[in-house]
């Protein structure tokens, strides 16, 4: 008796345990699968609204870090220390206009890292991605994927064994980047956001470079369903764009020269 039902609890332990698999493997796309061991923070500058991911390997303690701000690169580097990370790479999904990125401060702070950007920015950097090319950090990788229309060189991160997309101001949770000034084209972000992020699975989570109402995360299917802006038509998109009259951002004056130059102005 004893032995019938240690033999189906043994079933119903492999059965799930395929579920978990399947679900793991509908978003792996070629990377390593391996999950047990990835780091995730969100943290946030509560000025410029920006957020900042630190992604880890939680087993050798390769770290990265999206969009650092330079007002924070003092925390963040705290942060990284504390938690027994070394930050391998510092990046940044494009050249902000509204606040200076803190990759330079935090490469003196942590010595060893490096920079990063997409080649298109035009901004200095130790290392500049082209579209298709990764980043690893263990057994982790981000994959640049080209998402222009806010900037030229604008890069959404994908980690597709995690099932996450970095969207810097490509797209925003229930909005977008503005295309009013650097490279601003709505066809081209329009183009960029439906051909490169909508067609990631939609359970993928989108983890954008901003949020101006206090939301932390959202998903593909979500974005599809409900962003204001991006379930339009594209003629109807480039109306809201082309007049959504907002103000430029207070610092876009310090923040675009001094990004050319990894924040050292
Ligand atoms: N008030 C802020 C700037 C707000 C802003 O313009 N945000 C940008 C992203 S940072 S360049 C944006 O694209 N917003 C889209 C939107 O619909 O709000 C400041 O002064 O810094």
């Amino acid at each position: 008796m004893m032995k019938i039902k240690y033999s189906l609890h043994t079933l119903r332990l492999a059965q799930a345990l395929l579920a978990t698999r399947t679900r793991q493997h509908r978003c792996f796309s070629g990377a390593i699968e391996k999950s047990n061991n990835f780091f995730f923070r969100q943290l946030f500058d509560t000025e410029s609204c920006t957020y900042t991911y630190l992604l880890g390997d939680s087993d050798t303690r390769e770290a990265v870090l999206i969009d650092p701000v330079l007002e924070q690169a003092e925390r963040d580097a705290k942060l990284i220390t504390e938690l027994g990370f070394k930050l391998i790479y510092a990046m940044n999904t494009h050249m902000h206009a509204d606040h200076i990125t803190g990759t330079g401060r935090l490469k003196s702070l942590l010595p060893g890292s490096r920079s990063v950007i997409g080649k298109s920015s035009g901004a200095q950097a130790d290392i500049h991605l082209c579209d298709g090319e990764a980043v690893r950090f263990g057994c982790h990788q981000l994959v640049a994927c080209s998402t222009p229309g806010h900037t030229n060189g604008c890069f959404t991160f994908v980690c597709h064994e995690q099932c996450m997309a970095f969207t810097g101001d490509a797209l925003l949770i229930r909005g977008c980047g503005r295309t009013d000034f650097q490279e601003g084209s709505p066809e081209t972000l329009y183009h960029s956001v439906h051909s490169r992020i909508f067609t990631l699975p939609d359970h993928f989570k989108v983890y954008p470079a901003h949020d101006y109402k206090g939301q932390t995360a959202s998903s593909v299917g979500e974005e599809k369903k409900y962003n204001p802006r991006l379930t339009k038509s594209l003629e109807e998109f480039v109306q809201i764009m082309d007049n959504l009259n907002l103000p430029y951002p207070k610092k876009i004056d310090e923040s675009i020269p001094a990004n050319k130059v990894c924040g050292l102005f």
